[in-house]
């Protein structure tokens, strides 16, 4: 960025808005051509991928393809096998009193989107959302998180060699930047991140009424019912917990809910499933991604400063500095009030929370924030039917964790607190889409009613013909079923 910023921004906006307008990026061969290349920038760099990876946050390359360039493959190439189906108008049926017409759903690209990345998974989150972006023709401005400075200047430096350079671009920098970014014209922002920062995102959209996403955090609960394979299940809260980014995920578990009669059993456990995972000493453990930076090192190691709260530690607690390192953390039962039981954890600090009967679980979530992701560990199919019917969250996931994220299938986003809009799959292409309605009607019969003078005879037939639309839908299905109505 020259030092003028926002002058700098606001040329690579007009630029973008005036690429647009040739209508280049519609076409289904230049998203096609634009997914194509994302994956080849996937294959070709994965090596480098990784390493900026484990520059910003420790990431052993296994755990940088399992969570993010294998999952930006997945997604590209989904989207690549998908789009010219999503693309497609879908028929609209218009009711019999409009007969004759043809009604359709066709999406457009919104235009000028922004998106926002988070340093967490920098190259997936900010790569994924660009997937949907590209998918329904728009042109694009990523804007990395600054925390994860390798991963940033990676995707700087990268994108313009396989992306066409004149529809994506990237804007670096932190609050100073996005500052300037606030100030432009956008016709979809997509923001990863905190509540925080959101507020601010929504403050500066609302000024030209630009719709947002927002794809936010908060605290996940895993609700421990006996399951039908209690250590299974406890490898998968293990593998999850501390295995994705040292827990600094916004669909990590943020604490467990148990009845109390199995809680020493969950913790013997727990800690056997740590040490087979990450060794004895954990510090030396490869499979433990670091904290992204002292900010975040200190605010989690001032979590476990309050006295109540370092009483309740039952396993780790240990913390090194100079490595940014936490070691994987068990509480019991901490202070409901305390800050690691009412703001979001987002690192390796995991409290087990005890209650009598495992279905006050259900009112213990509901009194806080909708969590972006609620887990449930249970067979018994009465209590599953009562959490997805009486608690509300981005999604639910029985008997696992986090894989919920992986499924183009699923959509991904929060409710309340945890944020609004989905992204993944087809969502992701309606996400950054207008899906416009189209109504083709002709000038061969017309329906003088509609007209005035008015008398009790229009009245009753516009009654009538309103009333016609189910025995139209009727007809429509006999036609249909005869073969007798094409379509049209
Ligand atoms: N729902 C989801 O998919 C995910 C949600 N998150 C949430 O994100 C948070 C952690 O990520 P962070 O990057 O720390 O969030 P953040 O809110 O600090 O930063 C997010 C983005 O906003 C930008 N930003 C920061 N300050 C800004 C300001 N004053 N004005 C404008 N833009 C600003 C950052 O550069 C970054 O690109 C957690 O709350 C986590 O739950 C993280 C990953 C995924
Ligand atoms: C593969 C898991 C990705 C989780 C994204 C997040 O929770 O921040």
């Amino acid at each position: 960025m020259n030092n003028n910023i926002g002058v700098e921004v606001e040329e690579t906006v007009r630029d973008l808005r005036q690429y647009f307008k040739t209508g280049k990026t519609r076409s289904v061969t230049w998203r096609k051509n634009q997914l194509k290349a994302l994956l080849n920038l996937i294959h070709e760099n994965e090596d480098a991928i990784s390493k900026a990876l484990y520059q910003d946050l420790g990431k052993h390359p296994v755990e940088a393809y399992r969570d993010e360039i294998g999952g930006v493959e997945k997604s590209a190439q989904n989207s690549l096998d998908c789009v010219e189906k999503w693309m497609a108008p879908k028929k609209s049926n218009i009711p019999l009193v409009f007969f004759p017409a043809k009604g359709e759903l066709l999406p457009e690209p919104l235009g000028v989107v922004l998106i926002f990345s988070s340093w967490n998974f920098p190259i997936m989150m900010a790569l994924d959302p660009i997937i949907g972006a590209i998918s329904a023709g728009n042109v694009v401005v990523i804007k990395p998180s600054e925390q994860a400075p390798a991963c940033s200047s990676f995707l700087a430096n990268i994108l313009p060699h396989y992306l066409d350079p004149n529809a994506i671009k990237v804007v670096e920098g932190g609050g100073d930047v996005c500052e300037q970014v606030f100030l432009q014209k956008w016709d979809k922002i997509f923001f990863t991140g905190s509540p925080r920062v959101a507020s601010i995102v929504m403050s500066s959209a609302a000024r030209n009424l630009t719709p947002v996403t927002l794809e936010l955090g908060g605290k996940c609960p895993a609700i421990f019912d006996y399951p039908s394979d209690f250590k299974m299940a406890v490898k998968r809260i293990v593998g999850a917990k501390w295995g994705v980014c040292s827990g600094q995920a916004c669909i990590a578990i943020d604490y467990l809910l148990v009845e109390e009669k199995y809680s020493s059993e969950l913790i013997e456990l727990l800690k056997k499933f740590m040490r087979k995972f990450y060794g004895d000493n954990m510090m030396e453990s490869k499979a433990l991604s670091r904290i992204i930076n002292k900010h975040h090192f200190e605010r989690l190691r001032n979590l476990l400063k309050d006295p109540l709260v370092a009483a309740s530690i039952v396993h780790g607690g240990s913390v090194d500095e100079t490595n940014l390192f936490i070691e994987p953390t068990i509480l019991l039962d901490p202070p409901l009030d305390a800050e690691i039981m009412t703001e979001e954890i987002f690192g390796p600090l995991l409290p087990v929370i005890t209650v009598n009967k495992i279905q006050e679980s259900i009112e213990f979530i509901n009194s806080r924030p909708k969590p972006l992701a609620i887990y449930a560990f249970t067979k018994d199919a009465t209590f599953k039917k009562k959490i997805v019917s009486e608690t509300s969250s981005g999604s639910v996931t029985f008997n696992d964790t986090l894989v919920q994220f992986l499924c183009d299938t699923l959509p991904f986003g929060g409710v309340g607190q945890s944020g609004f809009g989905r992204y993944h799959g087809k969502y992701s292409f309606d996400t950054f889409s207008h899906e416009k309605a189209v109504l083709h009607r002709h000038l061969c019969l017309e329906i003088e009613p509609r007209y005035p003078p008015w008398s009790k005879f229009k009245l009753e037939f516009l009654r009538l013909a309103y009333r016609l639309n189910y025995f139209g839908l009727v007809l429509h299905m006999v036609l249909h079923m005869l073969g007798l109505k094409r379509h049209n």
